[in-house]
């Protein structure tokens, strides 16, 4: 049998209706911490079975409106990871149209991403409008744009999500799967643990240093009382980073670690032994494996 696997990007304005559309092709509530745009980079959101294909769905925050310095490198890092998906999902709301914010959108998709490079349109929230409307603004944005196909959804009610989710599937491209089955189950909540404690460093730092540490979930045990043992490794670039992050006599990573288990706690209503290590990965921003494995590639000087 062919197994297909590959990394879509979703894209779209604030408030499009993209946490809302993943939850749905994911079956999970997956993207509960993700509201709090700026902190986090181009990371998984989701993996969904679609028959014999693995769509990872790979998220794109700060695409749009940079303001500081940070913010413009993180602009560049949303649309590499974007330009590095196999699929681009454009998410509109149908009752706003083409707005502004929309049309400045395909303009940089019609720039930076690579000729060739499938970019499907989601026309959310039908349920707001009437069919002329709907048939009006798909003929107007595939004028903007020649995209690949035209969705008409309601990510809340789930009206023709199963067809986005269907063609996704039958679009990537042909391989192995990245992640094994059985693994999927916990996968988010490993990943949003690795968030909730990235998000407390990047809050405890400010702008220090959160572009150049990362923090993993190593271990996720669950105990006989009914609490979780949950082990992390923050690696930071430089050797001099670690000292920073752990802060005086540990006193930074300490008010981190805090910080993060009670977040933790409250996300899965139930104890949690929160274990964190700091460590040095000088190579870090060079390892593009990881980095392509999460539709996200540094360059030099980014
Ligand atoms: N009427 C209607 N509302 C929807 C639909 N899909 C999403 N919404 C609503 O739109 C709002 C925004 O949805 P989110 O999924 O949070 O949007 P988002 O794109 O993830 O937003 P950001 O995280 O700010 O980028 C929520 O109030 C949803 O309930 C839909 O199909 N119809």
């Amino acid at each position: 049998m062919t197994t297909r696997a590959g990394f879509v990007a979703l894209i779209g304005e604030p408030n499009a209706g993209k946490s809302t559309l993943l939850n749905r092709m994911v079956g999970a509530k997956v993207s509960i911490v993700t509201h709090k745009v700026q902190t986090t980079r181009a990371r998984i959101r989701g993996i969904a079975m679609e028959g014999e294909a693995q769509i990872v769905f790979v998220d794109t925050p700060g695409l749009f409106r940079p303001r500081r310095r940070l913010d413009r490198a993180m602009v560049k890092a949303a649309w590499g990871g974007a330009a590095d998906a196999d699929i681009v999902v454009l998410l509109i709301e149908a009752h706003r149209g083409l707005t502004e914010g929309v049309q400045a959108i395909v303009d940089r998709v019609a720039a930076e991403l690579p000729k060739g490079k499938p970019v499907a349109l989601a026309i959310n929230k039908i349920d707001r409008v009437k069919a002329e409307a709907l048939l009006k603004l798909t003929e107007e944005m595939n004028a903007a744009y020649p995209f690949a196909k035209t969705f008409m959804i309601s990510a809340e009610r789930g009206h023709g999500v199963g067809d986005l989710k269907a063609w996704l599937g039958a679009e990537l491209p042909e391989g192995t799967w990245f992640y094994p089955e059985d693994q999927i189950a916990d996968l988010p909540l490993r990943m949003i643990a690795a968030e909730v404690t990235r998000e407390k460093l990047t809050l405890r730092l400010h702008e220090e240093l959160p572009y150049q540490l990362t923090v993993e979930t190593e271990r996720w045990e669950e105990k006989k009382d009914g609490s979780a043992r949950i082990d992390q490794i923050v690696y930071v670039a430089r050797a001099g980073h670690k000292g920073i992050v752990l802060g005086h006599k540990g006193e930074t990573i300490k008010a981190v670690g805090q910080a993060a288990r009670a977040e933790l706690m409250e996300f899965l209503d139930r104890p949690v032994h929160l274990f964190l290590q700091v460590k040095v990965r000088e190579n870090w921003q060079e390892e593009r494996e990881r980095y392509s494995e999460m539709g996200l590639e540094f360059k030099d000087g980014d």
